[in-house]
């Protein structure tokens, strides 16, 4: 018996069909559906397809660091709470710094000082609170540094999750994304152990090639196993690409995690 739910990110799946339409598929296939920047969706259309969303990008610009980066992202967390509210998408996503093209940070800055540390924990505090007053959660998710996502602050599970218990408010839990977890630091089952009292969504992928489950060289039936004695309730979202057909992709993630529709 499964605990969990899986969802999966429609921006990377059934990519020859218009995004309304992968929205369905998933939906259709019995999944949550998780996306990205929602600023260029027809959220409307989204919300008309009657699929439940699980989380989608909380902010357009900004970063944790820097005075102008805070009113950004507080700025563009608020325009995303009201994109929440039409797709009813409860948690919100979060990143150490605004991504650019690529996935590269706008402004790089990997290398923190205990100064950007309190900044950023105060930022995410007052997102968090934005967060309760809106009835919605934002999630800090981790991302790896040597393949996809180089020179973005806080980007290490470790730094998330120790941002995240600093902050300490309800309304601010990890997307902790198993895939980045594996090329920065590895020791899985330990890091879901540690982390899931503050976990809001678990996001997972195989490495190399960040595709479904089974096509790398992580052993996802036996983490899924883990979560289950943890007694885990949260969501498990596939972030990755489908190394062949998208359904069969899907089958894959259901058939790692043992099913969770
Ligand atoms: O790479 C990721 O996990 C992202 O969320 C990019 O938006």
């Amino acid at each position: 018996m499964t605990t969990y739910r899986l969802a999966a990110c429609a921006e990377m799946l059934y990519l020859d069909l218009p995004f309304v339409e992968r929205v369905k598929r998933i939906h259709e296939r019995g999944f949550l559906v998780e996306i990205w920047d929602w600023s260029n969706k027809d959220l409307e259309a989204l919300a008309a397809t009657g699929a439940e969303f699980s989380s989608m990008t909380g902010y357009l610009r900004g970063d944790l660091t820097t005075k102008a980066g805070r009113e950004a992202l507080l700025a563009t967390a608020r325009e995303s709470l009201a994109a929440a509210e039409i797709l009813d998408s409860p948690r919100l996503n979060l990143h150490g710094t605004g991504l650019g093209d690529g996935g590269i940070p706008v402004v790089p800055h990997e290398h923190t000082t205990g100064e950007d540390w309190v900044h950023a924990a105060e930022t995410l505090r007052q997102v968090a609170e934005l967060g309760q007053a809106a009835g919605r959660i934002f999630v800090l998710e981790n991302l790896n540094l040597a393949v996809d996502h180089p020179g973005v602050p806080f980007a290490r599970a470790a730094d998330t999750l120790a941002l995240v218990r600093g902050v300490n408010h309800p309304h601010l839990r990890l997307n902790l994304d198993l895939y980045h977890a594996q090329i920065g630091e590895g020791n899985l089952v330990s890091l879901v152990t540690e982390a899931l009292p503050w976990v809001g969504e678990i996001q997972v992928a195989d490495v190399p090639g960040r595709c479904e489950p089974g096509t790398g060289e992580i052993r996802y039936e036996a983490v899924a196993s883990a979560l289950r004695s943890l007694g885990y309730e949260g969501v498990i979202g596939m972030e990755a690409w489908a190394s062949g057909d998208s359904d069969a992709a899907l089958d894959a993630f259901a058939a790692a995690f043992g099913d969770g529709r």
